[in-house]
């Protein structure tokens, strides 16, 4: 089977997803900011809130894959867990004592073990208690609960850290320290797991983290018609939008990379958290993002770039030109400022679209769905109150590997 994802709307057939798991019993008040979550959360809940977002997916026709078995299952790859090991067990980290000591314990763990260390980190504590060795010098000078593997609980937003984009994946070098390891385990699948081992697939982006060079899924919208939108955000930079459009360029396989301007606020750290698509030529847009400058990339002379700048105010006319059609439809929900505000916070703008004018959305953000269902959208609602908390919503939670073409 061939994986393809040629628009943000095309029926969804096949997803990626993570069961939230034991890295979020890690969460605290103290580390939160740091791993980017602005609230701890009640894992049994958010488990709940998850398996009711999956379940809306497959109703509605789509496959779902998830994150821990997909990891297992690559891990049961020889080459593939010695590739993961030693990268997140580098000496470098660790000095070489704790490093030995680190990777003795992890070599004998089952695949299942292993995947779920490598997503829920591991405690000095925890690694005394299942070895007879006696502690480092560096293990000697730590707390009983510090990490020695950190826990990865935005690997929930699967989004970011891979993204399919038209019939390649980009696996992406993050620009938070917090989400950096996410792409070890996320590039060993597409690598080793027997589902993509076998298949050609051309990569946008290798997981590699090449300095400057930084591009996250959530600034990623596949628009249609040869064009991708690309946010130039708190978290991909100006590089990574340069190497990926270059590559696709080379590829034949997009014509147009559009980048928007984006502020570097939190609250609006990708481009869909503040707008996504709807149907073929809808998006829905928070009112505080409004119209922005956008830059045209396109394929130049000698394999080189050509760059065009357009006016906040022609924002619009760019979309619509990239999409082949005479105007694109924007829905912004006419609210006060303050509910606007925070129903963009709560992820509003951020919906999944299983289908043509199908769309997953959390329930708790009413005036927003209320909006689009006046509009011919039809709303598909999941709980949020826990899982939102990492600042994310059905978008964010899913990587699509497969939508039909429109
Ligand atoms: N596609 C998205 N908007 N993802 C949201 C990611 C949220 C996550 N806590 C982070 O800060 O990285």
């Amino acid at each position: 089977m061939a994986y393809h994802v040629g628009s943000e709307v095309g029926r969804l057939r096949q997803v990626i997803l993570h069961r939230p798991g034991d890295e979020m019993t890690r969460l605290t008040p103290t580390n939160k900011d740091d791993l980017l979550f602005d609230d701890v959360l009640w894992l049994h809940r958010a488990q709940a809130e998850h398996d009711q977002f999956a379940h809306t997916l497959s109703s509605r026709g789509a496959e779902v894959l998830y994150l821990t078995e997909l990891l297992t299952e690559t891990l049961a790859v020889p080459e593939a867990r010695t590739h993961v090991l030693d990268a997140v067990l580098d000496p470098r980290s660790f000095g070489k004592a704790t490093a030995d000591m680190l990777h003795a314990w992890a070599s004998g763990l089952s695949d299942a073990d292993l995947a779920g260390v490598l997503v829920a980190g591991v405690t000095k504590a925890e690694l005394l208690a299942a070895t007879d060795e006696k502690p480092s010098l560096y293990l000697r000078t730590l707390a009983p609960s510090s990490f020695l593997l950190p826990p990865l609980p935005n690997h929930l937003f699967t989004r970011d850290t891979s993204c399919w984009i038209y019939d390649g994946v980009a696996i992406n070098s993050m620009r938070k320290p917090a989400r950096m390891s996410e792409t070890v385990n996320v590039g060993a699948i597409y690598r080793w797991h027997p589902r993509f081992a076998g298949e050609q697939f051309p990569t946008w982006a290798d997981g590699a983290a090449e300095g400057a060079a930084t591009l996250e899924g959530g600034d990623v919208l596949i628009i249609g018609n040869g064009a991708v939108l690309i946010g130039l955000s708190e978290r991909t930079s100006a590089v990574g939008v340069e190497r990926v459009a270059q590559r696709l360029f080379a590829a034949g396989a997009a014509t147009s990379v559009i980048a928007v301007d984006m502020p570097h606020v939190r609250a609006q750290m990708h481009l869909d958290t503040v707008m996504t698509m709807l149907d073929p030529e809808s998006f829905v847009r928070y009112a505080g993002f409004g119209p922005r400058d956008t830059l045209i990339l396109r394929p130049g002379p000698r394999g080189g770039l050509k760059v065009s700048g357009h006016r906040a105010s022609e924002f619009d006319r760019v979309l619509a030109r990239a999409l082949g059609l005479d105007a694109v439809r924007v829905l912004t929900p006419p609210q006060d400022a303050l509910t606007a505000e925070r129903e963009q916070w709560n992820d509003a703008c951020n919906v999944l679209a299983v289908a043509p004018g199908v769309v997953v959305a959390y329930e708790r953000n009413v005036a927003t769905s209320e909006f689009l269902r006046g509009h011919g959208i039809e709303v598909l609602e999941v709980p949020g109150g826990e899982l939102g908390r990492g600042r994310g919503g059905p978008r964010c939670m899913s990587c699509p590997v497969l939508r039909d073409p429109l």
